[in-house]
């Protein structure tokens, strides 16, 4: 196993393919020519872009590979272990679904699951097998409510789970553990989730952001970023449930759910799930459709170049916000809304497929205005932020300052609210609203 980061430029690559660590990427994975179809990718979108430069394809014509820069490696492990976390989790919320699974709740009153568990889990796992077991790794979830007698039968399916989705490692290019991880290993690698913020690098996770959607059988989003010296290199944002067409996101799951069964999609075909991701000065964001089987994995399909929208009329705009006013108060944004001159209705999307939204270009504006005395957590926001600034867009903060990174598990010093947009003319225009607003409100 590579000892840490430095290691990685002694990448071993061979005859069969590269390895990271213990972990072995077969040659020809991912990105066959028979996975490129546009049988298996279908209608992907209107505004589909030509494939980026960054994708090289080899001489052989039968292998592509991507780089992305100087974090190439990085990205192509955080890709996998985020794909791993939407298999096991879009298992986990049809459990829910058919009510053969349960969520509980946290201390603080929040719901977690079986799949906040195991997406930290299996994520942990991937980034310890790549880069060491001193990696260091800030994420949501800590261990404390698997314990006792009634998190004893919990911790159970954790590892149940946990062992399924490693088993099956391989649909996304990785190598299965030789063994079935025991108890004692999977806590290990949730706990490894507590890790104290390094400033050289860290790895941020939301095993399962926006929990309320997902146990709801809606939007929800598994989110990785990398922060390196404070600032957020890298990104990967897992949005099972992304709907292929965007117009689907106006509506609950359930909607969907109920007219695949009326008239299912084609079997082989992409219609809902997506992968985002980018690197700090890629200067483009990616989406890779997850192509779901009915056994609950998926094939999947080379990534796509995604942008946001050119769109910078407010009056044309749409603007994304929370689905639950307790998180983001909609009677303010209503207001903001209104004197910018926007004229649809709010886009109400549970988790972080707010920033896969506007990075793809099917919303302009996402704003966040938490109760006062909320403090912003980092994996809320970490590979949303990169990812959407790297597709063009802008974050900041409602005084027009980016979000500031490099003060542990929360965004210290946030001024009031979260702004995420297409470009910068809107972004100024929302940002005088915001200030035009704010001494009326009640926040
Ligand atoms: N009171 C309060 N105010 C602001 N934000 C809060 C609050 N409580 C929680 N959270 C964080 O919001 C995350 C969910 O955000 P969403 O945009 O998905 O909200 S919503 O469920 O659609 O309303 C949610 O992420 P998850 O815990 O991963 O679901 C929380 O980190
Ligand atoms: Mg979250």
């Amino acid at each position: 196993m590579l000892g840490n980061f430095d290691s990685l430029r002694e990448i071993s690559r061979n005859a069969r393919g590269w390895s990271v660590g213990s972990l072995a990427f077969p040659r020809a994975r991912s990105w066959r020519p028979s996975a490129v179809s546009s049988e298996t990718t279908g209608n992907i979108d209107s505004r589909a872009q030509p494939r980026p430069q960054c994708l090289e394809h080899n001489r052989d014509g039968n292998d592509k590979k991507i780089t992305r820069g100087v974090y190439a490696q990085e990205l192509e492990v955080a890709a996998r272990a985020v794909q791993l976390g939407c298999m096991l989790a879009q298992r986990v919320q049809e459990r829910i679904l058919r009510k053969e699974e349960n969520a509980g709740s946290k201390d603080d009153k929040s719901l977690v699951t079986v799949a906040d568990w195991g997406v930290q889990a299996v994520v942990s796992w991937v980034l310890s097998q790549a880069f060491g077991e001193e990696v260091s790794i800030i994420a949501e979830e800590d261990t404390k409510g698997l314990k006792g007698m009634n998190g004893i039968q919990t911790l159970q399916r954790v590892v149940a789970v946990v062992n399924e989705c490693l088993s099956q490692a391989s649909v996304v290019g990785l190598t299965p553990p030789s063994r079935k991880l025991g108890t004692i290993e999977v806590l290990r690698a949730i706990n490894k989730g507590n890790s104290e913020v390094r400033s050289s690098r860290s790895w941020v996770l939301d095993p399962v952001d926006g929990t309320l959607g997902f146990v709801r059988g809606d939007q929800y989003a598994i989110a990785l970023g990398m922060i390196e010296d404070g600032r957020v290199v890298l990104g990967v944002l897992g949005c099972p449930n992304y709907p292929m067409r965007p117009q689907w996101l106006n509506y609950h799951q359930k909607y969907y759910r109920l007219a695949s069964k009326i008239a299912p999609p084609p079997p082989g075909k992409w219609h809902k799930g997506c992968v985002l991701t980018s690197a700090k000065g890629a200067g483009q964001a990616w989406m890779e459709p997850l192509v779901w089987n009915s056994d609950g994995s998926f094939l999947l399909n080379p990534p796509r170049v995604v942008a946001v929208s050119p769109v910078d009329d407010p009056a044309q705009a749409t603007f994304c916000e929370p689905v639950e006013k307790a998180n983001s108060s909609h009677s303010f944004t209503e207001g903001v809304a209104d004197s910018l001159g926007l004229r649809k209705r709010p886009l109400r999307v549970y988790s972080m497929a707010k920033y896969a939204a506007i990075a793809r270009g099917d919303a302009e504006i996402f704003m966040k205005f938490a109760r006062a005395g909320y403090k912003e957590k980092i994996w809320d926001h970490a590979a949303g932020v990169l990812i959407v600034e790297e597709a063009g867009g802008v974050v900041t903060d409602a005084g027009g300052r980016p979000l500031d990174f490099s003060k542990g598990r929360y965004l210290e010093g946030l001024d009031r609210g979260i702004i995420v947009s297409c470009g910068t003319g809107l972004h100024r225009r929302i940002i005088s609203a915001v200030d035009a607003s704010w001494n009326s409100s009640k926040l």
